[in-house]
């Protein structure tokens, strides 16, 4: 029951003069899904994409769009089926932004290439919508890389495809842009049915626009699943080979190394008030300790992420004497306390009683990580 995918890949063996690089690829997506491409630098992202694309010669299997093998399409036909975005090849001499973006309409112009009225309306129409419709009579060569990438975007959407490969489509963007290019991507495959495949390295945006995903290390996929399944942070941090830092899945964010040694500052946080202080400890490559905290707390992750020693209130659980014990105990060794300025409630009152305890032992409390220097 293949015909009901608008795009599949079958024990697919991709790779360069006959040597394969990644084998047994197989996926099928429905005509809408979007399917994003993580993994590390030479990987293999952009081979399987120009593979599927039909820029290379697979080595073995087959290649299906809407359950025919690729093969079988004409290159006319193809082109209106799948478009595709390839930066690195593109580097067109003397042409207008204009005129590269009109590039997309050839499957619709007929042998002498010229364009209708229309198909110029909807080149201007789609250089708008990637917002460089200002700079469309511009030389293509002598424009920034955010925005060639935009006028390729707006090529491929001249096109008018049912199926878009995208590698690295949101590489050298702004955050603005980013937003924009990611938005018109959900937009055509909701609204118009597109399948999108692309890869990314900003994983943080991936696990917010892919149906599935493909994580892509070794020489068979990694792993392929849904984003719920890929995007925790240990598969992250396995697949990236992640050493030093850490990847927090639930934020987004990436996290640098723990500073090394045993801890020299206790941090009473809570709230979010701690991260500022953890990134600076993190900064000044002080080793730090941080508690008491609650498991859900907002800034759990990022303590867990950056501190040698933490003191967590597991789930909705209560602070009791055993994680005071143990916060007073990392508190003495570090003989330093900085207080994050968490607000007391009814739920913390243990961190407060930690900061009368620092007071009457007489150690050194401070309120920022500056003046530990
Ligand atoms: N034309 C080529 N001929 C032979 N080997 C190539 C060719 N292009 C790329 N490679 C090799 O294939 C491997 C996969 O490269 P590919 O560009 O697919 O990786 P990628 O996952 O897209 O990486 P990145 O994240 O750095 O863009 C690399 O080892 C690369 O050196």
């Amino acid at each position: 029951m293949a015909d009901h995918y608008a795009f599949s890949a079958r024990a697919l063996t991709v790779g360069y003069q006959g040597q394969p690089l990644i084998r047994d690829i197989s996926f099928d997506l429905p005509a809408g899904s979007v399917l994003t491409l993580i993994g590390p630098n030479g990987a293999g992202k952009s081979t399987i994409l120009k593979t599927v694309a039909a820029q290379l010669a697979a080595i073995a299997g087959t290649v299906m769009i809407d359950g025919q093998p690729m093969s079988r399409y004409s290159h006319n036909r193809l082109a209106e089926k799948l478009s595709v975005l390839l930066t690195d090849r593109v580097r067109p001499e003397m042409m207008t932004c204009f005129e590269v973006a009109a590039m997309g309409r050839y499957p619709y112009t007929g042998q002498f290439g010229r364009l209708s009225e229309a198909d110029r309306g909807i080149v201007h129409q789609m250089l708008a919508k990637l917002q460089v419709d200002a700079i469309a009579d511009r030389d293509f060569s002598r424009i920034s890389d955010g925005q060639r990438q935009r006028v390729l975007m707006a090529r491929a959407l001249c096109q008018e495809p049912e199926i878009l490969v995208l590698d690295e489509p949101t590489s050298f963007l702004d955050i603005r842009h980013k937003i924009d290019l990611l938005d018109i991507l959900l937009e055509v495959s909701r609204v118009k049915n597109v399948t999108v495949l692309l890869s990314m390295h900003e994983i943080d945006l991936a696990e917010k626009i892919s149906d599935y995903v493909m994580g892509v290390k070794g020489d068979t996929v990694w792993k392929y699943g849904r984003p719920e399944e890929l995007f925790r942070d240990e598969i992250i941090a396995d697949l990236y080979d992640l050493d030093r830092g850490s990847y927090l899945t639930g934020r987004g964010s990436l996290e640098l190394k723990k500073p090394e040694g045993n801890p020299r500052v206790f941090v009473v946080g809570g709230g979010g008030f701690g991260i500022p202080h953890y990134r600076k400890l993190q900064k000044k490559g002080i080793p730090f300790a941080a508690g008491i905290l609650f498991g859900h707390d907002r800034e759990t992750d990022v303590a867990c992420a950056l501190a040698r020693d933490t003191v967590i209130v597991p789930g909705f659980g209560e602070m009791t004497s055993k994680h005071f014990e143990a916060a007073r105990q990392l508190l003495v060794d570090c003989g330093v306390l900085l207080d994050a300025g968490t607000p007391e409630g009814s739920l913390n009152r243990m961190n407060t009683e930690l900061i009368s305890f620092a007071k009457s032992q007489g150690l050194k409390i401070v309120r920022d990580a500056d003046e530990l220097d």
